[in-house]
């Protein structure tokens, strides 16, 4: 097998002649390596910029393409995971969005079966530094830029990541056009960012499942780190605002058997098939433009115990009386500290959202359980006479740190405190 990626040509068997004269191992390693080129053969390092991004406020950045071609709109966010990409771009909740990595170095481990997290790529385009020339991983199917052509998702590579971050940081989000369209003029681009507005507009419908199921989990046990299965099974409803596997993954290692069903399924529908629990998930776009989602969760709210995650906890927070606002640019990435207010403890938490609750805004009686350490805001609420509880971040991670798994199984724990709540001996009214 031969590689001309960097203009030179190396077949494997040369790799192994070079490092079986240093020992044994190295010459079964460079057996098992695979390498495969990312970019079209011949391409690199020749390929000049074939793309443009352009934003809002008038900048421009030549930039090389990858994966699809074409013209898209989106608003551009900043992602500081250093590792995780193919669940970032599987997580529905960057819907209408181009994730800029700020990590420099993408695609070195391909993608494989295991990591996605939706059924689709839902996000607008993919903003990168380097795209890295090889693959290399024991799991890699193929490569990230044929798995975004197969995709339809646009990418761009060697566009100055770092100059983009700090704009959006100085700035805030913005939104730009990407465009490997030769005859659109940069007139016609900036015309096109500047009248495209992802505030008010209604992402969950788009990604949402259309029909209930029940979860059935294909991953693999070797992936399974909680070693305390409960014993015990609660049935949980999951409304489907673009959630992510990993949510149903935790959900059932803490002993959840999961009906999945679409962001428009009615409250009272959910209330008959009598569940202990039910959740409210993640998702793309502004909270509060669905307000027929706030409603089924107002509608749930008081009658069992439940669970928002993101989006949820926005839609939970609405639904108590409080108001959403779109933060400056928003927390995503896999490196946010969180302090848990009840016990103090700090976790390092996975966040992906641009919009936040306002605590001011909620009744008495809602308590603000966890906050962002990076800017105060609000990252956790309970209330705890209706058995809500919700986190602004990603308890499941996916890709993150797992230090707030914890909240799956305080879930459980309310489930199964109403559960043995009802089967205490009512006592008769005298
Ligand atoms: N991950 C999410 O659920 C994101 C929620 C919402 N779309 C936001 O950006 O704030």
């Amino acid at each position: 097998m031969a590689t001309k990626a960097l203009g030179f040509s190396v077949t494997l068997s040369d790799l192994s002649k070079t490092f079986s004269s240093k020992s044994p191992q190295h010459t079964s390693k460079v057996r098992v390596f695979t390498l495969r080129c990312s970019a079209v053969k011949g391409e690199r390092p020749w390929k000049t910029s074939d793309a443009r991004l352009i934003l809002e406020d008038g900048s421009i950045w030549k930039a090389k393409s990858f994966g699809a071609t074409g013209t898209q709109v989106g608003e551009v966010v900043f992602n500081t995971s250093l590792t995780g990409y193919q669940e970032i771009l599987t997580d529905p909740s960057y819907a209408g969005q181009f994730v800029l990595m700020t990590n420099p170095h993408i695609g070195n481990t391909g993608v494989n079966f295991d990591d996605e997290e939706s059924r689709q790529c839902f996000l607008a385009a993919l903003v990168i530094r380097s795209l890295s020339i090889s693959t290399s991983n024991w799991r890699c199917a193929e490569t990230l830029g044929d798995y975004l052509a197969k995709r339809n998702i646009m990418g761009i590579y060697d566009v100055d990541t770092r100059a983009i971050t700090r704009r959006l940081r100085e700035d805030g989000s913005l939104i730009g056009v990407l465009s490997t369209d030769n005859s659109k003029t940069d007139e016609e681009l900036l015309k096109m960012s500047q009248s495209w507005d992802i505030v008010g507009v209604d992402l969950i419908s788009g990604v949402s499942c259309k029909t209930p199921h029940e979860w059935v989990d294909k991953t693999k046990q070797e992936w399974e780190f909680n070693s305390k299965v409960s014993q015990e099974t609660f049935h949980v409803v999951a409304y489907d605002f673009g959630i992510k596997q990993n949510i149903l993954r935790r959900l059932a290692s803490y002993g959840c058997k999961i009906t999945v069903v679409p962001s428009t399924w009615p409250a009272s529908e959910t209330l008959k098939m009598k569940p202990d629990g039910v959740l409210f998930s993640n998702g793309p776009g502004d909270p509060s433009a669905v307000p027929y989602a706030v409603e089924t969760v107002r509608n749930i709210l008081g009658k069992v115990p439940v669970f928002g995650i993101c989006m949820g906890h926005q839609l939970l927070g609405q639904a108590l009386g409080g108001k959403t606002f779109k933060m400056k640019f928003g927390h995503h990435g896999g490196n946010h500290p969180v302090r848990n207010l009840r016990t103090g403890h700090v976790e390092i938490s996975a966040q992906n959202h641009n919009y936040a609750v306002d605590p001011a805004t909620l009744p008495e009686g809602v308590e603000v359980t966890h906050i962002n350490l990076n800017d105060g805001s609000c990252a956790g609420l309970a209330f705890p006479a209706q058995r809500i509880m919700s986190l602004q971040y990603h308890p499941e991670a996916s890709p993150g740190p797992h230090d707030s798994d914890y909240a799956f199984r305080e879930f459980v724990n309310l489930m199964k405190h109403e559960r043995s709540k009802k089967s205490e001996p009512q006592l008769s009214a005298v």
